[in-house]
């Protein structure tokens, strides 16, 4: 592919991205690129410098070193008023206290410049997916922290902006409220009409929205790719427990029968008797599978076991702890 065909594929590219404050660095020569109409999650423990990476990618922090493009052109104090236009950014939930909800979302797709004719049936379709039709009304400083956050999520999305950046928009929101908002993200990301940066602790079900994520630790990006590679490079071949029942071998008698039919394989006895198999491919599953039958063991179910995002966070942030030390 011609470079600039790769080029054009980028909502964003971040190059050599370094932010110092004082005599603190938050953020330490992180490059990456979001492709349109992916999702990507920026993912870390706290202070790890998540929000002030999405600060120096909007623009609302000046890089110490490094570049930010937004769709092909460099961020810059000149071309950030007209880029802003195109992004939609939620960081915190600071809202007009003394206006209503509906109030909020206006002025902000005023801001966005929606159209007048469209502004009425966005802000309707807004408050319906967050949940908010009947507070519509309510002041934004009696809401619950809950009902702020989805008010914040509402601006940062109002004009169906084609690059989004959300700070854990799902933070104090019910389970219930934080399913629809994903699902509600899912449906833009497949819209294929905006490209989406999100920073989250709540990692459980991401890889449904983000095909792509990025860590961080101290301000570094310490591993990055396409969630399912990072999961196959960390944990390859296939992964399956194996429930057995007592009236055949069991535990490390059950391991050894494997041992022998799937050479090279591992079987991790767990302590219910169970085996945690680790193997090159699914024609070795189905070999272990066929042994252990052989040998009389009393299959009960036999269940894949694939890592999660969730596994691969900790894996990719206790290992650079344990480097680190
Ligand atoms: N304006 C600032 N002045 C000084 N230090 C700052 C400033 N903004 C952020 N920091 C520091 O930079 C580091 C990264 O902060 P940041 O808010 O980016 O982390 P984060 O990964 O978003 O954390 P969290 O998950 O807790 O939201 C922290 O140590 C923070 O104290």
């Amino acid at each position: 592919m011609h470079r600039n065909d790769v080029k054009a594929e980028a909502a964003l590219r971040a190059t050599g991205l370094s932010k110092r404050f004082d005599d603190f660095q938050a953020v330490s020569d992180v490059t990456f690129d979001v492709r349109r109409g992916r999702a990507f999650g920026l993912l870390g423990p706290n202070g790890s410098g998540k929000t002030t990476i999405v600060r120096l990618l909007n623009g609302v922090l000046a890089p110490t070193a490094g570049s930010v493009e937004l769709f092909g052109e460099p961020l810059t104090q000149e071309s950030g008023d007209s880029l802003r236009q195109r992004i939609g950014v939620q960081t915190d939930t600071n809202l007009y206290e003394t206006l209503t909800v509906h109030k909020n979302l206006k002025i902000w797709g005023e801001l966005y410049g929606v159209p007048k004719a469209k502004l009425p049936g966005r802000i309707a379709e807004l408050l319906e997916v967050l949940g908010l039709a009947d507070r519509a009304g309510s002041l934004a400083g009696t809401l619950s922290k809950g009902m702020r956050q989805k008010v914040a999520v509402g601006r940062a999305i109002i004009h169906e902006p084609e690059l989004l950046f959300l700070d854990e928009p799902t933070a104090g929101l019910d389970p219930e409220a934080s399913l629809e908002l994903i699902d509600y993200l899912k449906q833009m990301i497949a819209s294929g009409k905006t490209t989406l940066v999100i920073c989250t602790h709540q990692l459980h079900g991401l890889e449904e929205l983000c095909e792509d994520a990025g860590f961080l630790m101290h301000g570094e990006m310490v591993a990055r790719g396409q969630i399912t590679d990072l999961i196959s490079d960390r944990w390859p071949g296939r992964r399956v427990t194996v429930s057995l029942g007592d009236s055949g071998p069991t535990g490390s008698a059950a391991a050894a029968l494997v041992a022998r039919a799937v050479p090279g394989g591992e079987a991790a006895v767990s302590p219910a008797g169970s085996l945690a198999l680790a193997l090159a491919d699914d024609a070795a599953v189905e070999a272990a599978v066929a042994a252990l039958a052989a040998g009389g063991a009393a299959i009960r179910a036999v269940v894949p076991d694939t890592p999660t995002l969730g596994d691969l966070y900790f894996d990719v942030i206790t290992k650079q702890r344990e480097d680190a030390r």
